[in-house]
């Protein structure tokens, strides 16, 4: 991806609702687009040993926050309601995660330039497109770490007022799973998983521990708790830091759904890890089981990603972004037959058609 996160950055715990929150109240937020830890936070830890503290995100580019309050119309391109009446869910009630003609720009790059689509209950949604078209950008919107610069982000219904925060709409989690996993270098598999209980939960660490091995053996991977991540393989890296996404406080009353975002989760994995990474993506979803035989308690996850195989097999329905804009989208079986050229270059990996790469 254009925008790999050093390990010291740990956005994978990007957390949405108040009770995983990486923020602590009063503490200064790290607003890198790569990071979402807050200093305090994590120098407030209180049972991961100082000495093994992650370096914090030292450098926090301001991004601009500013969040255009006048409602801007939503510019449908009619595909979603076609989709919806496909599928006969035209409610709302089962919407989780809305994007409402989103603009992003860095500087004068415009990358999103009114993107809108919505993530339901139940759903498994691929983000693909070429390369530098902003599906990052997206997940990164979608996560609260990124601010539109126009457009909304519509959260069981309710705006998001800039980035995700403690005072977060409560009633949804979001995870975001980053390519390179983006676990801390100096703590073992067992503090990298359990870290956000460690800082944020009032659970015994006796339960968190059990809680660690539990999600660990539902993601495939036993006896690796005290390993440190340098000890472990790529695909075994992006099964930790699934587990770490999936691990939740469930002495709460009451367990909000959870919503999982996975940035290219087998980039850089040979076909078969691959295989195992797509199929542990679907164990953990509401419709499938996991490595335990539990049903998963993932409700909609949402892949960005390049690999046919991730399409095929972790994938149900499709959106296409390209120059800032959603395209196409469609359910799975339907993009290898679609007749939009611009699809069609795209699955054929063809050089010439309406996608020119520079
Ligand atoms: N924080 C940032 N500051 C400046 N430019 C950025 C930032 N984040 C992303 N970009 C730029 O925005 C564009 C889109 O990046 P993004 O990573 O979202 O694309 P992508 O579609 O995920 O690409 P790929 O498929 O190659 O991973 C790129 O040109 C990238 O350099």
């Amino acid at each position: 991806m254009a925008t790999t996160p050093t390990t010291a950055n740990p956005s994978g715990l990007v957390r949405s609702s108040p009770s995983f929150r990486t923020c602590t109240g009063g503490s200064r937020r790290c607003v890198s687009s790569r990071c979402s830890i807050s200093a305090p936070s994590l120098f407030s830890l209180r049972r991961i040993p100082m000495r093994k503290h992650p370096m914090v995100c030292s450098s926090s580019p301001a991004i601009n926050t500013v969040v255009n309050s006048a409602h801007n119309k939503y510019e449908s391109s009619g595909l979603s309601e076609k989709l919806d009446s496909y599928r006969g869910t035209k409610g709302e009630s089962d919407v989780l995660i809305e994007c409402r003609d989103v603009h992003k720009s860095f500087g004068n790059k415009h990358i999103l330039r009114g993107v809108s689509f919505k993530i339901r209950h139940g759903e498994a949604v691929g983000i693909i497109g070429p390369s530098g078209t902003g599906k990052s950008t997206i997940l990164k919107v979608m996560a609260g770490l990124l601010a539109p610069d126009k457009g909304d982000v519509i959260i069981r219904g309710k705006k998001r007022h800039g980035l995700v925060s403690d005072e977060e709409i409560s009633g949804l989690r979001i995870g975001l799973v980053f390519q390179s996993a983006a676990l801390f270098d100096s703590l073992t598999v067992r503090e990298n998983v359990g870290f956000l209980l460690y800082e944020n939960s009032n659970m015994p660490e006796k339960r968190i521990e059990e809680l660690v091995t539990e999600t660990l053996a539902a993601v495939g991977l036993k006896g690796v708790e005290d390993r440190m991540p340098s000890e472990l393989s790529g695909g075994m890296k992006k099964r930790v830091a699934l587990a770490r996404s999936i691990i939740f406080d469930n002495t709460k009353e009451t367990i909000e759904p959870e919503v999982i975002l996975y940035d290219e989760p087998t980039a850089g994995l040979d076909p078969i890890a691959s295989t195992v990474v797509e199929d542990l993506i679907r164990s953990v979803h509401i419709s499938d089981q996991d490595a335990l035989s539990k049903q998963g308690n993932i409700a909609s996850y949402v892949v960005v990603t390049h690999q046919h195989s991730t399409i095929r097999r972790a994938v149900d329905r499709l959106l296409f972004l390209h120059e800032g804009k959603i395209v196409w989208e469609g359910m799975t079986d339907e993009f290898m037959t679609s007749t939009n050229p611009i699809v069609q270059q795209f699955a054929s990996g063809s050089l010439d058609g309406p996608i020119k790469y520079v």
